[in-house]
């Protein structure tokens, strides 16, 4: 079983930690016995940085593999331990059990070397690592030795019969390291090689590939390359490789300055980028301090984090309001050698620019008592005083700035105010020309996704939806919609037909959007319940708050229920799935009325490709009209229409509810009460919207027998086949709760076109 408790950190749980980590790694013979709650390998929960105090939940520890046995008023825990252990302890003899050892098992001196020399470099590293980490005063060794642990009592028989129903520690074999040599013309140091190994990306991805010399050299960037191909280390790998060297080079104890603030448009995306460059340098012998700086997170201890970050992470409006007000810190970060503008034309649209802008020309602000301060809005070009680096990188650019980016037209960088050019002449390159890197000027949409339409009735999306999520039980989907009403309602819509489905919009709070994300990220069990549908791959319906730069592992599909309102949000939504080396698939379903738009919104995305195939633009090009089994659709119907009743007439219920004690708590606080009919009457206006108001007022009134008819009706065609009306065989081999399995679903009729 697994469980979970809280206690303070202390020299006992990395301990416990280490060593479980190493009972993990080797092969070693357990035995079940009766173990102190102190000695057993708790492993610390990570409750993600934006749950600010997570409600009390910092330093929560869990475990697994522990039964827990009362007998009496006595509680007692029963762990796998090692076997040479507990032969040693005398089994049950009364001697104290000392907590899971830390040593390496007796092995043959063959295999011992063989394994040590596979091992060493790794080894070292970790030696390192935790010498550096450990207190100066030697309180580590004080905390490293095992406290003894008070023994409990044991009863030999009844532990022995728990023992004989609970596996064994699972014997894991040490991953193979991984080739880096590709990285090799990058130049980076050993360590950064070795941090790289650790995350096991064997090359660079090509952004990676060029951008990253341009930095080491020196140079201002600006890089566009396509969704999920790895922007962030492009930038974060300089970054870290500049703070490792400043380290070698001693300058570690000069006047503590940060290295690089980084500037993402949303809250996600900089948590995102810090957990990424947190996890590269993981393995690193020595780390650089990383801070996230944005809303939900307490500003007395941003304050404090800031002052010894060495990489700053934030949205622009928090983090303007914490270094605004303290010019200490504001005067450390104008040392900065890096400044990143992370998805670049995203941080205009979100009305954050007045915040970037003023960071900017804070930034190059001199301190009081410093040279005179230079008129920020002159039009005269700006002489960088400053010695930084500027990268700016996103997957989508303004079409005329990439032509001048990419000396196609006049680069004068003087647009209108508010545009990605004024950003980037406010951004001051200590270049004139900062060094442009496209690498993907054809196409901006990630090599390995197939695109796909398809045409519906507006009416009949829920019902197409159904149909495609059915088509691809394992896959996980992401459904972008347009519209947070739309999210309230997709999401029980399929939970009512058996799919777990999950929301995601900006109405909510934030730990609930991150609870949200978890739960999609969860895998679903391997070995579901008979008759459960639980192996159904997670769908997360959302608004495009999830379109950005979220970079979710094994999205295999994103399915567009509304045409997306610009090009660039096409790019980004799809961008979801086929990141890194995986590939997906994006399917756009379409009304009549959204015909045009999509034609426009194709043609803008895949203009440059057509272009370069001199096809015309009309030819939809990339994306595949996907015609689904009609008649197998027109079967889902009925089952579809139950669900849509259910779900709007629960919607209107709650919100009838919420409506009503509105109605009552005005109607009270003006000393008037209503009887039940003139209580009807005033939610019964006419005027514009009453259509709507009318139908949500007949939802209201069908009674809760009806709507537990129409749930016992749809309980009944789920649990059925689904008639395909094809043929005999089809009749016969349909099992809806089949595919909820994960059954591949050709009878089901074939997606045409993607080879799906
Ligand atoms: N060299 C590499 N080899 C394999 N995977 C990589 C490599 N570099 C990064 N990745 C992985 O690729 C995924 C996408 O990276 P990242 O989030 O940086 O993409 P991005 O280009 O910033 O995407 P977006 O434009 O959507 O923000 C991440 O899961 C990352 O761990």
């Amino acid at each position: 079983m697994a469980f979970d408790k809280k206690r303070k950190h202390s020299g006992e749980q990395s301990q416990a930690k280490r060593s479980q980590s190493k009972a993990g790694t080797k092969r070693q013979k357990t035995e079940k016995r009766v173990v102190a709650v102190d000695d057993l390998p708790w492993k610390t929960v990570e409750i993600p940085e934006m749950f600010d105090d997570a409600e009390g939940f910092y330093g929560l520890e869990e475990i697994e593999g522990v039964d827990v046995v009362r007998e009496g008023d006595v509680v007692k825990f029963v762990a796998a331990v090692p076997k040479n252990k507990a032969e040693k302890d005398g089994g049950d003899d009364g001697e104290e059990f000392e907590g899971f050892d830390d040593t390496p098992e007796e092995s043959s001196p063959v295999d011992t070397k063989a394994k040590d020399q596979k091992k060493e470099p790794k080894a070292k590293k970790k030696d390192a690592k935790e010498s550096k980490k450990q207190p100066k005063d030697g309180k580590k060794d004080a905390m490293d030795q095992k406290k003894p642990a008070p023994q409990p009592e044991e009863d030999p028989e009844l532990v022995s019969n728990l023992f004989t129903s609970i596996d064994t520690l699972p014997d894991v074999e040490p991953e193979e390291e991984v080739d880096v040599s590709e990285w090799a013309p990058l130049e980076l140091s050993p360590d950064m090689l070795s941090a790289i190994g650790n995350l096991r990306f064997s090359k660079p991805t090509p952004i990676q590939a060029r951008a990253i010399p341009e930095i080491i050299n020196g140079r201002d960037v600006i890089g566009k390359a396509s969704t999920g191909s790895g922007k962030t280390l492009a930038f974060g790998i300089p970054i870290v490789e500049s703070w490792l060297a400043k380290q070698t080079e001693g300058k570690k104890d000069e006047k503590r300055q940060p290295t690089a603030m980084i500037l993402s448009p949303t809250r996600e995306l900089a948590h995102q980028i810090s957990d990424h460059l947190k996890k590269l340098c993981d393995g690193l012998v020595s780390s650089p301090y990383i801070c996230s700086v944005t809303g939900g997170l307490a500003i007395q201890k941003q304050l404090r984090q800031l002052e010894k970050a060495d990489i700053i992470i934030g949205t622009p409006g928090r983090l303007w309001e914490v270094i605004s007000t303290e010019p200490k810190i504001m005067n450390s970060i104008r040392g900065i050698d890096f400044l990143v503008v992370d998805e670049a034309d995203r941080l205009l649209k979100d009305g954050q620019f007045k915040e970037a802008e003023d960071i900017l020309k804070a930034l190059d602000r001199t301190a009081p008592g410093e040279e005179a301060e230079e008129d920020s809005d002159s039009d005269e070009e700006p002489t960088p005083k400053h010695n930084r680096q500027t990268l700016v990188f996103s997957a989508t650019f303004n079409k005329a700035l990439q032509q001048k980016l990419a000396g196609k037209a006049r680069f004068n960088l003087m647009g209108e105010a508010e545009s990605l050019e004024h950003l980037l002449k406010k951004l001051n390159f200590r270049e004139a020309k900062p060094k442009f890197i496209d690498t993907n000027p054809v196409s901006q949409m990630a090599d390995r996704l197939k695109e796909g339409l398809i045409h519906c009735g507006d009416l009949e999306k829920d019902l197409y939806l159904y149909a495609v999520l059915l088509l691809q039980p394992t896959r996980r989907a992401l459904v972008f919609t347009n519209a947070i009403n739309t999210v309230r309602r997709l999401t029980p819509f399929l939970q009512n037909l058996n799919l777990p489905a999950i929301s995601l919009h900006s109405d909510m709070e934030q730990k609930a959007r991150l609870r949200s994300l978890e739960k999609f990220k969860a895998d679903p069990p391997k070995n579901p319940a008979p008759g459960s549908s639980s192996n159904q791959a997670p769908i997360l319906v959302a608004t495009d708050v999830a379109a950005r730069g979220l970079d979710i592992p094994n999205v295999d599909l994103v399915i567009h229920y509304h045409v997306p309102r610009s090009a660039d949000d096409y790019v980004h939504r799809s961008g979801r799935t086929a990141r890194a080396t995986q590939s997906g698939v994006s399917i756009m379903l379409c009304g009549p009325k959204e015909d045009i738009p999509t034609q426009r919104l194709i043609a803008k995305v895949h203009a440059s490709a057509a272009a370069a195939s001199g096809k015309s633009k009309k030819d939809l090009l990339g994306v595949q009209t996907i015609d689904i089994d009609r008649r197998l659709v027109s079967h889902l119907k009925p089952r579809v229409t139950l669900s849509k009743k259910i779900t709007e007439t629960t919607i209107a219920k709650e919100k009838g509810a919420k409506e009503d004690d509105w109605l009552k708590n005005a109607a009270e606080e003006l000393g008037i009460v209503l009887d039940d009919d003139e209580f009807g009457k005033v939610g019964s206006w006419k005027g514009k919207g009453s259509g709507k108001k009318q139908k949500e007022r007949e939802a209201r009134e069908v009674g809760k027998q009806e709507v537990k008819q129409w749930r016992w009706e749809l309980k009944e065609l789920l649990s059925r086949r689904v008639n395909t009306g094809v043929s005999e065989k089809y009749l016969n081999g349909v099992d809806v709760e089949g595919l909820l399995r994960g059954v591949r679903s050709e009878f089901l009729g074939q997606v045409e076109g993607l080879g799906l």
